[in-house]
């Protein structure tokens, strides 16, 4: 089956109540990137924004801890989210970290930036949920899709069969209706989708779009 997780970086949030409304039965849950201006050449959202969209909706969120110093800060986001995301280039002591998100009851996953390779993932894979594989440089909406991730996922998907077969592989970065068919073949399991949705005039028809694209290999 299919997931698509929407990316709230590319929404309009002076319309962000209808526009998840829009969506809200048909996808799997909302992707949040919390970007810190140092760790990502951008700042995004925190506390007090994933706080306030969960007032607007029950969906499940997707946290993704673009930031350094995550260990600080995933016990307040277990708070709103269940499924969270820190960066393998990020975190020092990756299994302490994994071993507390799952601690907290939550869903655990790592993210590899676009030149990190997925060999490194070995010893950790067991014991993550999702591993989120970044398809352009992390950072902004509406960039081009690197075609070395194809390569990639195929690889990480190989691994996932010998070492985790309920692994979760997530891609972000540049996924449309264009590629989401390709790389569903090469093993990705959920999709992000920002400038995807959010920048189409009709987001529902966009969601249904590619999640038909996906499964009909189109
Ligand atoms: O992490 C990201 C960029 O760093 C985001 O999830 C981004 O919103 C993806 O957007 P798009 O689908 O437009 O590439």
């Amino acid at each position: 089956m299919v997931k698509i997780y929407p990316s709230l970086l590319a929404a309009d949030f002076n319309n962000l109540e209808n526009e998840i409304s829009e969506i809200e039965d048909i996808v799997d849950g909302l992707h949040m990137d919390i970007m810190d201006g140092s760790f990502v050449p951008n700042i995004s959202f925190g506390f007090p924004i994933l706080n306030s969209v969960r007032k607007i909706s029950n969906l499940n969120f997707d946290t993704h801890l673009m930031i350094k110093n995550a260990d600080s800060y995933i016990d307040e986001f277990s708070k709103t989210s269940r499924q969270l995301t820190v960066h393998y280039e990020a975190v020092t002591h990756l299994h302490r970290t994994v071993s507390r998100i799952k601690e907290l009851g939550c869903e655990a996953g790592v993210s590899l930036n676009p030149h990190t390779p997925v060999f490194l993932l070995e010893e950790i894979l067991p014991y993550l949920d999702r591993v989120l594989i970044m398809s352009v440089n992390p950072g902004f909406t509406g960039q081009k899709f690197i075609e070395s991730s194809y390569k990639k996922i195929k690889k990480l998907h190989e691994m996932k069969l010998k070492l985790n077969p309920t692994l979760d592989i997530m891609v972000d970065g540049g996924v449309g209706e264009n590629n989401i068919a390709k790389l569903y073949n090469c093993g990705v399991t959920s999709f992000v989708v920002g400038a995807g949705v959010f920048h189409q005039e009709d987001k529902r028809a966009a969601v249904l779009n590619l999640r038909k694209r996906a499964e009909n290999n189109d």
